[in-house]
């Protein structure tokens, strides 16, 4: 069988980095190129850090396209040139695989329609980690019972985008089985602006930024007298690995948009 030929953004990024790793060493994946604004013409393994992994580096991802023969981008770089990527992979044919986080509900709507126009697959997962998405698979069954929930999500300090993407699709999944509900007390004030968090059909979110974290969060589910705890930690970039991997492996036989690896495994 062929091997899928897969172009990585971001390279040199945290997760980029460790995706260029995984491609490089998964025996069904071909790694085809990276797309690098930093560099330009040379090889990757003349880049510090990929010594011994050969794939050409180009910083324009129309000439990468028309150079490079490829099945699958992987994407994670930022929200503007996430969706940039993402619908130049779309016009050309290649099955875009975004980790990146950030995107409005109407950029997921707009390559909701494209993918739709192109009749290719293309997975947007906001978070690889397979306990993330179980995690966020037991809050939903949880808010059927438990209908006030805060979500608090704790990252690193270089983390550009809050919520983070996990959260708010987590408030979307809990959101999908959940009466509509203000939580708290009717006539709560705010006396410092934002000490709620965010608000998302009446529930809200809290982000927390610091040094030293990666990406933890945890639902909490209040009722009389009891406190449901539903909580997830990548300890490391490796965390979200396997889930990339199924992600490309999936694309593949996909001619929709999923949002969500949760909509893949069962
Ligand atoms: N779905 C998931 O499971 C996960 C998703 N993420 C998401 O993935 C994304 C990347 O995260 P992370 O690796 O931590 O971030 P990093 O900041 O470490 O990496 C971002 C990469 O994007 C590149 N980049 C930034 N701006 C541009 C630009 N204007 N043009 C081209 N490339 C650019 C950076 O290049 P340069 O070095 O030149 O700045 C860098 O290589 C984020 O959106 C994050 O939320 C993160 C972890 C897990
Ligand atoms: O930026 C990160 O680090 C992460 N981003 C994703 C998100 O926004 O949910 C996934 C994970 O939480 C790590």
């Amino acid at each position: 069988m062929s091997k899928v030929k897969v172009i990585v953004a971001g390279p040199r990024g945290r997760m980029g980095n460790e995706a260029v790793k995984l491609v490089h060493g998964t025996e069904g994946f071909e790694l085809a190129a990276v797309i690098d604004r930093k560099h330009n013409g040379e090889s990757l393994s003349a880049i510090e850090g990929f010594h011994g992994i050969e794939a050409p580096v180009f910083s324009d991802i129309n000439e990468c396209f028309s150079s490079v023969e490829a099945d699958v981008l992987i994407d994670l770089t930022t929200p503007e040139v996430g969706m940039f990527h993402t619908e130049t992979a779309l016009n050309h044919g290649i099955r875009p695989v975004v980790g990146t986080t950030g995107f409005t509900k109407e950029d997921l709507a707009k390559l909701d329609s494209l993918t739709k126009e192109k009749g290719i697959g293309c997975i947007i997962a906001p978070n690889f980690a397979i306990g993330a998405i179980l995690m966020m698979k037991f809050s939903q069954m949880a808010a059927k019972y438990f209908p006030d929930v805060e979500i608090i999500e704790m990252h690193h300090d270089q983390k550009l985008d809050a919520p983070s993407g996990t959260a708010s699709k987590t408030a979307d999944m809990i959101a999908a089985v959940r009466e509509t509900k203000q939580q708290g007390h009717p006539n709560e004030k705010e006396t410092i602006q934002g000490a709620r968090g965010a608000n998302v059909d009446g529930m809200h979110i809290h982000s927390v930024r610091l040094p030293g974290l990666v990406a933890h969060q945890q639902v909490l589910f209040g009722s009389d007298g009891e406190l449901l705890t539903v909580r997830h930690d990548s300890f490391n970039r490796a965390s979200f690995m396997s889930g990339v991997k199924l992600a490309v492996d999936s694309v593949m036989k996909l001619d929709v948009l999923v949002y969500g690896l949760e909509n893949i495994i069962e």
